[in-house]
């Protein structure tokens, strides 16, 4: 569920008449997502997303996400465009909360994951990190290994038993990982979607028709963003790895940007970080979301199998 916050029609109607979008039509909710509260409007001139930025969600990093996505757009990436107002400005507050018209993407996102959409993901990732080249101000990544080990020592109060073993099992990976990321300046970097799950992606008559839900990019190494697609594209029901997707995202993103030997050489690490990066922000709610909570917790073993199988590997 993904509507926190009611908007009334009314409310709406006078919001809209700030842009240039024409008529109310319809309105509802839409139920897919966590973060935020989200839209769909209709109006007599086109479909929106409009989105109302929740608690979780810094104010002051909403620029930077709106750039970019402004930046990407009209770089030709298909990723939803902010709406600027008849003032010229995208963000308005809407029932109290920051709120933001979007263009509407069509397509869904995919079921069943064949290779072949895999290969258009690494395209339209290494598309992504090209076309963010030209947007220059940084967003450091606020969960890298960092991060991650300030999470972590927020986890490890509270949970049963099958928590707690979970938490002392993930502990000796954490520092594994964090001694061997690579330093700053050893690969390149740049603008990251850094979390392009397949529900991020969507799709129309198999073919890749847009990417949404820019808001954990930041500025970081680019190889990461491919680990992060590896976890979340290339494996079977949360446990089995696909090399044959593997590949094909691999060899889609090297059409358009061909990795050097050292983000080859570290992906077996980064993929290791991206599991644990989802990991633990899936043991923290897990941990700190009530059992009926009408938020669905997501599956933080689901993350661990797959880091068991990156730290067996020593090439991806
Ligand atoms: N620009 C768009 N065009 C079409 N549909 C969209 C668009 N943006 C969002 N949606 C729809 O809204 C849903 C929720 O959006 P999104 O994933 O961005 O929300 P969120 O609350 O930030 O979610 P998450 O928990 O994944 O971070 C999507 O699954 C999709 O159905
Ligand atoms: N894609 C994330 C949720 C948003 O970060 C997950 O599946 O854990």
């Amino acid at each position: 569920m993904a509507v926190y916050t009611d908007v009334k029609e009314e409310v709406l109607r006078d919001f809209l008449a700030l842009y240039s979008v024409g008529e109310l039509r319809s309105f509802t909710g839409i139920a897919e997502g966590i973060e935020n509260s989200n839209f769909l409007v209709e109006t007599s001139q086109d479909r929106f997303i409009l989105t109302l930025f929740e608690k979780r969600m810094n104010p002051e990093d909403l620029p930077w996400f709106l750039g970019l996505m402004n930046h990407l757009a009209e770089q030709g990436i298909a990723c939803p465009q902010p709406i600027a107002a008849r003032d010229g400005i995208v963000l308005h507050q809407l029932a109290g909360r920051p709120a933001v018209m979007v263009s509407f993407l069509k397509g869904h996102s995919l079921d069943e994951i064949m290779p072949s959409a895999c290969e258009q993901v690494g395209r339209a990732l290494a598309r992504l990190h090209e076309a963010g080249r030209s947007y220059r101000a940084e967003r450091p990544n606020a969960l890298a290994p960092q991060g991650w080990v300030e999470l972590f020592a927020r986890c490890t109060d509270g949970g049963d038993e099958k928590i707690a073993a979970l938490i002392a099992e993930t502990e000796s990976a954490l520092d594994h990982i964090v001694t061997s990321w690579p330093e700053a300046g050893q690969l390149p970097c740049g603008q990251i979607h850094a979390d392009l799950f397949v529900d991020n992606v969507f799709f129309r008559d198999g073919s890749l028709s847009g990417v949404i839900d820019f808001y954990f990019a930041c500025t970081d190494f680019l190889a990461y963003d491919l680990a992060i697609c590896l976890n979340a594209w290339c494996f079977e029901e949360d446990r089995h790895y696909r090399q044959d997707r593997a590949e094909a995202l691999l060899r889609g993103y090297e059409q358009v940007r061909p990795l050097s030997k050292a983000e080859r050489e570290a992906l077996p690490v980064l993929c290791q970080g991206a599991a644990m990066r989802f990991l633990l922000t899936r043991l923290y709610d897990w941990v700190h979301t009530p059992a009926g909570a009408l938020v669905t917790r997501k599956d933080p073993w689901a993350y661990q199998r797959r880091l068991i199988h990156f730290q067996k590997v020593s090439h991806v």
